[in-house]
């Protein structure tokens, strides 16, 4: 019989190495189920150096072969891939919901969206591979076209298991690149799950290979000498530390990292669409995304009954096991997560933050036990505090009022990072100044701070992304590297 994420022991973990499912060969681990922390999900260990070794001599020795398979060849594994994505989405999503902690809609609709994702990129054959211009000498023509950069390292977060990895390793695979990959130990199943969608959809061994590991395999992939580019999503410590090592070895990288997202709220704005849409923004995956809407900036004249209205939704909020489908907002992933977003509640409210909304540990029950915090709205006395500053990946919202648009987009702008912001207004001349004075990768004019298309180019400004940015044809940008022909043939004309 097939184990299941239900029956105690988990699933087992295996990895990826040149075409074959194998053990690791470290030291044991699990990954358990954050709404009931005493369930396995799954049971594996963890690659070693010996298996990061082995991977990537198996990406290199498939990297030739790979590279020549013409495009729409490389681009129909990824469209049977996507078939049988979309195929598991109900079971996958309980899986990552289970695994994670979001809730089991958004589990689901994570594993669609990952099928849409390696259509998009699929897609990519059918678009131009290159440009040509014209020569200043007579019978010349310029080419400029594209190579894949090569064996390719990446690492994802645990806070969209299946959607990230599928959004750097479809275009990496699209345009000709092997890849080993390193999924954040949190949530190695769902990793396992789209390693085997891709590999049974027909990539030959090699071409991808997934290493269940921790912070030290994801390390040793980064100081590989044999690795040609890594892209990373992931927190800013971690993302800042391995464009160091790269850039002092000369490999290019692409680093996704942390956001303190502002949602902005004119005084002209439509009430209950704001209150919907922060709502969304800041309590979806449990405030765990680099776009979670954590800083919320009202403009003066709407900021009591704004404020009233969104607390009482907040409050209201059905909090519980995230595979239950009447739960609205599930657990954080891991203990120490809970541990750090309680702190940061704790010590805004001994700096004077008042509490809106939350911010009480959950006695006892069943939300004790997992891993629950409330959903929390804190008012700041100033924006002096670290949860006004500083990320802390949970369900979480500092407000501060603004006497006007002027200063609420000032206050948008304070802080080291860049990644997205939502402004909400009528006005059409102060969205557009918006768009002008905010400093952000993503901007969402009238809906949250969270989402983003295939299509689009996604990623940070300031201190949120460092390197070329991911998604629609913006990935390119990282996964290849051009090559300029000039080309003459023939006599001069
Ligand atoms: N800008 C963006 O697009 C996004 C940013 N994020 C950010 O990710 C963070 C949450 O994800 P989280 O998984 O906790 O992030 P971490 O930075 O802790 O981990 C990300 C990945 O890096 C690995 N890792 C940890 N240490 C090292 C190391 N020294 N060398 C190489 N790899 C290492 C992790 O492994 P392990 O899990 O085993 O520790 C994991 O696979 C938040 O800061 C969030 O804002 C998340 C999603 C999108
Ligand atoms: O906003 C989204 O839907 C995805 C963003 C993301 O990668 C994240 O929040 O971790």
């Amino acid at each position: 019989m097939t184990a299941t994420v239900d029956d105690g022991a988990g699933v087992q973990l295996k990895n990826l190495v040149d075409g074959r499912w194998q053990d690791g060969r470290g030291e044991e681990f699990t990954s358990t189920n954050p709404s009931r922390p005493d369930s396995v999900v799954g049971a594996g260990a963890l690659a070693g150096q010996a298996e990061v070794d082995e991977a990537v001599a198996a990406a290199a020795r498939a990297l030739p072969g790979w590279a020549r398979t013409p495009h729409h060849e490389r681009a129909a594994v990824l469209v049977r891939a996507a078939a049988a994505v979309e195929q598991s989405a109900e079971a996958w999503g309980y899986e990552l919901a289970a695994e994670e902690g979001k809730t089991r809609a958004e589990g689901v609709g994570e594993v669609l969206r990952a099928a849409q994702i390696l259509r998009y990129c699929a897609g990519e054959a059918d678009r131009e591979a290159g440009e040509m211009y014209s020569s200043p000498r007579r019978g010349e023509r310029v080419l400029v076209t594209r190579r894949p950069l090569g064996v390719v390292g990446v690492i994802t977060p645990f806070n969209f298991p299946i959607a990230i990895p599928a959004w750097k390793i479809a275009p990496a695979l699209s345009h000709g690149n092997t890849v080993v990959w390193k999924p954040a130990s949190l949530v190695p199943l769902l990793a396992m799950r789209l390693a085997q969608a891709l590999q049974e959809a027909g990539l030959p061994p090699g071409v991808l290979n997934l290493l269940a590991g921790d912070g030290a395999t994801g390390s040793r992939l980064v100081d590989h000498p044999g690795i040609s580019g890594i892209t990373f999503t992931g927190s800013t410590g971690v993302g800042r530390a391995i464009a160091a090592s790269c850039a002092a070895r000369g490999v290019p990288v692409q680093a996704e990292m942390g956001g303190k997202n502002p949602a902005v709220v004119l005084a002209d704005a439509d009430l209950g669409l704001a209150v919907e849409q922060v709502l969304l923004g800041a309590f979806r995956s449990t405030g765990q995304k680099c776009t979670a809407t954590s800083r919320l900036i009202v403009e003066d004249g709407i900021a009591g009954e704004f404020l009233a209205e969104f607390a009482r939704r907040t409050q209201s909020l059905v909090v519980g096991d995230a595979v239950d489908p009447a739960t609205q907002m599930g657990p954080l992933v891991s203990a120490s997560a809970r541990a750090t977003v309680h702190q940061g509640i704790e010590d805004a409210v001994g700096q004077g933050a008042t509490p809106l909304a939350g911010a009480s540990p959950y006695p006892g029950g069943d939300l004790a036990a997992g891993y629950f915090v409330p959903p929390t709205v804190l008012e700041l006395p100033s924006t002096d505090l670290a949860v006004w500053r500083e990320e802390l990946f949970g369900p979480v919202v500092g407000v501060v009022r603004a006497r006007d648009a002027q200063e609420a987009f000032a206050l948008a702008n304070d802080g080291e990072y860049g990644l997205s912001a939502a402004v909400f207004t009528n006005d059409l001349g102060r969205a557009l100044e918006s768009v002008v004075e905010l400093d952000v990768g993503i901007l969402h004019v009238n809906s949250e701070t969270a989402g983003a298309d295939p299509h689009v180019p996604f990623g940070g400004a300031k201190g949120s992304g460092y390197g070329p940015k991911e998604q629609g044809r913006a990935s390119r940008e990282f996964f290849t590297h051009t090559t300029t022909v000039y080309l003459r043939g023939g006599r001069p004309a």
